[in-house]
C-alpha cells in the first residue's frame, strides 16, 4: 500500500484530485468540470452543494487511476492500493458562501471572486477616502467587489432576520477551503490566514478580523471562522465519498499562493507567474512590505512562518489573445500561433486589452482596449503578434513594480499555466524582464503547494529546504543579452500605448 498525500485544487472550472507520495511523485489524479451560472448582469454563482459531490467525484477519480496504472481492476476504486495519510486543500480565492450553522445548509449560492453584485456599495464606500485608506492599510487591498466583504454584507440584508441570526451565531461566513472543512470533517469551522487575507475583513499585520470594517459593513464577528495556520492538522475527515473517516485535514491556502509555494516561493528571489484567461504575478516575503496601490498586499501563507505576498492580477492576459483571434476570425489558438508566428519583428502595432478596464499595476476602470501603430501596410499576422506581446508586456508592468520591493536579486520567474507551453512566449518573457524564467514539469502547482504545506503538517517532512529537494525537471529559457535593446524599445513604445487607452488621464 503507498502512503499518499490527497491534494485537492477546487478552482472555478475544476476541482482537481492529485495523490502525492514522500518523494513528491504525483502517481494519481482526477478532475472533475463544475458549472458555473450568470443569472444576470454583473452576477456569477457557483452550487455549494454540487461543489462538494463533485470533489467526491473527483478523489474517486484519482484514486481510481492509480488502480489504472498498475493494472489491478481486483480493489473497488482503489481504495486498498493507496493510503491516504492527510488531506491538503488549495482553492479559488475570495468566493464566498453563507450557510446556517445548525443545519449545514448554505443560505446563498457560492458568490464568486468574478462576481460584480456589490459594485454599487463599493463605489458608494469608495467616496469615503477616509474609510478606503483604511481598509488598504488594514487588509492590503483595494475596496472592490471581487473580495467577499461587500458582498456578505448585502447578503445578510437579504437573508430574512439576517443580522439577528448573524449576531446569535446562527449564520456561517466562509470562503470556499472552510466550506469544503465544513463538509469533509464534522462541522469543523475555519479558515487559514492566507485566504483569511483575501476576504478585505482581516487586518494582515495584527492577523485578527478587522472590528472597524465589521462594523461598517454590519457583519457580525460571530459570523466567521477562526484563523489557523496554513499548514496545520484542522481536524479529521469524516466518511466522504472514497475518503474514509478519520484522515487529517493538513493544510488549506488560497490558489495562487499555494502555486508560489508549489514553485519554491518560499526561497528567496523567486517570483510566480500563472498565465491563464487574467494573470497573477506573485512574489513572498517574511515581512510585511509597503502597502501600495498598484498591486495587492497579502498574507502568503503560514508554515510556522507567516510570509506575505505582493500580487498583480492582470485582467486580460490568455483571453485577450483569444478575443483578438475571434476578431481575426481565426480557427483556433495554434492558427493564432501560427499567424503571429509569421508578423516581421519590426511590426508597430500594440494591442492594449483594456477590455473590462485595466487590472494591475493600473486598476482604471474608464480605460478600453485599443490597437494602436496601424499602417495601409499592416498584417493580419502583426495584430495577432500584438496580442501575444500585450501578454509579454503586461506581465512585465506588474513584474517591476514587485522588484521594487523586493530586497534581493530575482533568481528566476517561474511560471504556469496553459500559454507557457508556449515556447516563443517564454524566451520573448525572458528576453524582455532580463530575467530566467523556469518552467516546471508539474501543471499542477497548486496542488503540489497544498500538498506540501500538508505534508510538513503531518510531519513528511520537516523543513522547506528538504521541499526544495522535491522539486522537479524543469525547462530553463535563458535571456539573451543581443535581443534586449529590442524588447527595451518596444516596451517604452507600450508605455505609451496604455497611456492613450487611458481616457480619463
Ligand atoms: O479558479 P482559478 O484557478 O481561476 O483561481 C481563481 C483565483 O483564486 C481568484 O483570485
Amino acid at each position: 500500500m503507498r502512503k499518499v498525500i490527497l491534494a485537492i485544487d477546487e478552482g472555478t472550472t475544476n476541482v482537481k484530485s492529485l495523490l502525492l507520495d514522500q518523494q513528491g511523485n504525483v502517481i494519481g489524479k482526477g478532475s472533475v468540470p463544475l458549472s458555473i451560472s450568470f443569472p444576470s448582469a454583473g452576477l456569477v454563482e457557483q452550487d455549494p452543494l454540487e461543489m462538494i459531490e463533485k470533489m467526491k467525484d473527483s478523489i474517486a477519480l484519482a484514486v481510481g487511476s492509480v488502480v489504472c496504472a498498475e493494472g489491478s481492476i481486483d480493489s473497488a476504486e482503489g481504495s486498498n492500493e493507496v493510503a491516504i495519510e492527510a488531506v491538503a486543500i488549495s482553492n479559488q480565492r475570495e468566493s464566498v458562501v453563507l450557510w446556517e450553522r445548525s443545519t449545514g445548509k448554505p443560505l446563498t449560492q457560492v458568490m464568486s471572486w468574478q462576481c460584480r453584485r456589490s459594485e454599487s456599495l463599493c463605489e458608494t464606500l469608495r467616496k469615503d477616502d477616509a474609510f478606503s485608506r483604511y481598509v488598504q492599510k488594514s487588509t492590503g487591498l483595494t475596496l472592490d467587489p471581487m473580495f467577499p466583504a461587500t458582498k456578505v454584507s448585502m447578503a445578510l440584508q437579504q437573508i430574512p432576520d439576517g443580522h439577528a441570526r448573524a449576531e446569535r451565531g446562527e449564520i456561517c461566513v466562509g470562503t470556499i477551503n472552510s466550506w469544503m472543512v465544513w463538509n469533509m470533517t464534522n462541522n469543523v469551522f475555519i479558515t487559514d490566514a492566507s485566504n483569511a487575507s483575501r476576504t478585505q475583513l482581516f487586518n494582515i499585520d495584527e492577523q485578527v478580523w478587522d472590528t472597524a470594517i465589521l462594523d461598517r459593513l454590519g457583519i457580525s464577528a460571530a459570523t466567521l471562522p477562526d484563523v489557523v495556520p496554513s499548514s496545520h492538522v484542522v481536524g479529521l475527515s469524516r466518511e466522504f465519498g472514497v475518503l474514509k473517516s478519520g484522515i487529517p485535514i493538513a493544510s488549506q491556502i488560497g490558489d495562487s499562493h499555494a502555486a508560489l509555494y508549489g514553485h519554491g516561493g518560499y526561497q528567496k528571489g523567486v517570483v510566480k507567474a500563472t498565465y491563464g484567461t487574467g494573470s497573477s504575478v506573485m512574489a513572498a516575503m517574511p515581512k510585511l512590505p509597503t502597502i501600495r496601490s498598484e498591486i495587492s498586499t497579502t498574507i502568503a501563507w503560514d508554515d510556522a512562518t507567516l510570509f506575505y505576498g505582493l500580487e498583480g492580477n492582470i485582467t486580460h492576459t490568455g483571453s485577450a489573445i483569444d478575443w483578438v483571434r475571434r476578431m481575426l476570425g481565426v480557427e483556433d489558438m495554434e492558427a493564432m500561433c501560427e499567424l503571429a508566428a509569421q508578423a516581421s519583428a519590426d511590426q508597430s502595432v500594440f494591442f492594449v486589452p483594456a477590455l473590462s478596464g485595466l487590472g494591475a499595476p493600473y486598476w482604471d476602470l474608464e480605460a478600453t482596449g485599443i490597437f494602436c501603430g496601424l499602417k495601409s501596410a499592416t498584417e493580419r499576422a502583426d495584430m495577432a503578434r500584438s496580442a501575444f506581446e500585450s501578454v509579454l508586456f503586461q506581465v512585465a508592468d506588474v513584474f517591476h513594480v514587485i522588484a521594487e520591493e523586493l530586497p534581493e536579486k530575482i533568481e528566476y520567474l517561474s511560471v504556469d499555466g496553459g500559454p507557457t507551453l508556449n515556447d516563443w512566449l517564454m524566451q520573448a518573457q525572458a528576453d524582455l524582464l532580463g530575467v530566467t524564467i523556469r518552467r516546471g514539469d508539474v501543471a499542477e502547482v497548486s496542488a503540489m503547494g497544498a500538498g506540501y504545506l500538508a505534508g510538513l503538517a503531518i510531519g513528511w517532512w520537516q523543513t522547506t529546504e528538504e521541499l526544495a529537494q522535491l522539486e522537479g525537471q524543469a525547462t530553463l529559457f535563458t535571456p539573451r543579452q543581443e535581443k534586449q535593446a529590442y524588447w527595451q524599445a518596444r516596451y517604452a513604445q507600450w508605455a505609451l500605448a496604455v497611456k492613450k487607452c487611458r481616457l480619463a488621464q
